[in-house]
């Protein structure tokens, strides 16, 4: 978590920018710009709209990340909203990653990825990448055989996932071991944002502790060999700005434990919400926000649909940017004490 930790303390900014694209929220300007360009690059007119909007999404995305690379320390894409749209998706995601990186950025790949070991060993493969010395093997979920040439291609571009806990730790481990080796991060869902999200995670357990507050204590224990120098682990945990209650009482269990907030804007969660869910020093949290920065130009008042398509990305970075920069304002005067 150290490479996180610094770089929020660089940009003085304890937020990260969700790269949640949707066709409603691409300018529909910015979508039909690239549908000459695309029309050649596809075998099938049925691959059309979704090579269109994976094109528009990329040059969406790339307006985001240069209107904010230099104020957060960090993009969360949510690879649900590439893979709606196939390999053209899953492509953008790998590139919107790869830019994100190059502009200096941390990416968090929001994959809630969760299975057997040995599929979990798999799945690990975001963080150590393909290739000789990539840590484990997929089929095996043994050691991958290093001959001593190891060569290792990372075609994901993320440092750090998120992770489902519910098949327990032999799900978890491929991901602590890959993360560790590749010097990488996770973060494990233990307290989400959702409307629905008690109905399994506030369940009483026969000891009178909740299920959220178990999968809370399996965190700290999963993470505890591979603390850092700020005294944070690399397996983090999410916590939902939604449920501040129970955000505070987990920021005093985990003490060791990095917590990334979701929920914050369009799900309601405000700064007075996520406050307790930072240490004494303002450190120990970053919060998400997906909606509240991406479609701020919708909000803007300023969106006129005769525009251009660049006028029209020049306005989405225009907002983006006021919009991170609020969120920044606002969690300095709460957080940093
Ligand atoms: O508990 C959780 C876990 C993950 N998320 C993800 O965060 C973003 C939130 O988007 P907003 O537009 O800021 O609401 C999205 O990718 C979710 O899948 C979450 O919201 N809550």
């Amino acid at each position: 978590m150290d490479r996180l930790i610094e770089a929020i303390e660089n940009t003085q900014n304890p937020s990260v920018v969700g790269l949640d694209p949707t066709e409603a929220l691409v300018p529909p300007q910015v979508v039909a710009s690239f549908a000459d360009e695309v029309r050649d690059s596809v075998e099938t007119p049925e691959e059309l709209p979704a090579a269109q909007l994976a094109v528009a999404y990329f040059e969406f995305n790339r307006t985001i990340i240069d209107a904010v690379a230099d104020i957060v320390p960090a993009v969360k894409p949510q690879i649900a909203m590439y893979e709606a749209l196939g390999p053209a998706g899953v492509d953008v995601y790998t590139m919107t990653c790869e830019y994100a990186a190059q502009q200096g950025l941390y990416v968090l790949g929001d994959v809630k990825r969760g299975d057997i070991g040995s599929t979990a060993a798999a799945y690990a493969h975001h963080l150590s990448g393909v290739g000789t010395g990539a840590g484990v093997d997929a089929a095996t979920g043994d050691d991958a055989a290093d001959n001593g040439e190891s060569v290792v291609f990372d075609p994901w571009h993320e440092d750090a996932v998120t992770v489902n806990p519910y098949l327990g730790t032999d799900g978890i481990t491929p991901f602590v071991e890959a993360a560790t080796a590749a010097d990488k991060d996770i973060f494990v869902l233990v307290r989400t944002s959702n409307p629905s999200s008690s109905e399994l995670q506030m369940l009483d357990l026969a000891d009178g502790t909740k299920v959220y507050e178990h999968v809370a204590d399996l965190v700290e224990g999963w993470g505890a060999e591979t603390r850092g120098r700020h005294g944070y682990s690399r397996v983090g945990a999410v916590v939902g700005a939604t449920h501040p209650e129970e955000g505070r009482a987990l920021r005093a269990r985990m003490p060791h434990t990095f917590f990334l907030v979701p929920g914050y804007g369009a799900q309601g969660g405000t700064v007075q919400d996520v406050a307790g869910m930072f240490d004494e020093r303002g450190g120990g949290a970053i919060v998400n926000s997906s909606r509240g920065i991406i479609g701020a130009w919708r909000k803007s008042g300023k969106y006129d649909a005769s525009m251009s398509a660049d006028d029209a990305l020049d306005l989405v970075a225009e907002s983006a940017r006021q919009a991170a920069l609020d969120m920044r304002d606002a969690l300095r005067v709460a957080v940093y004490r």
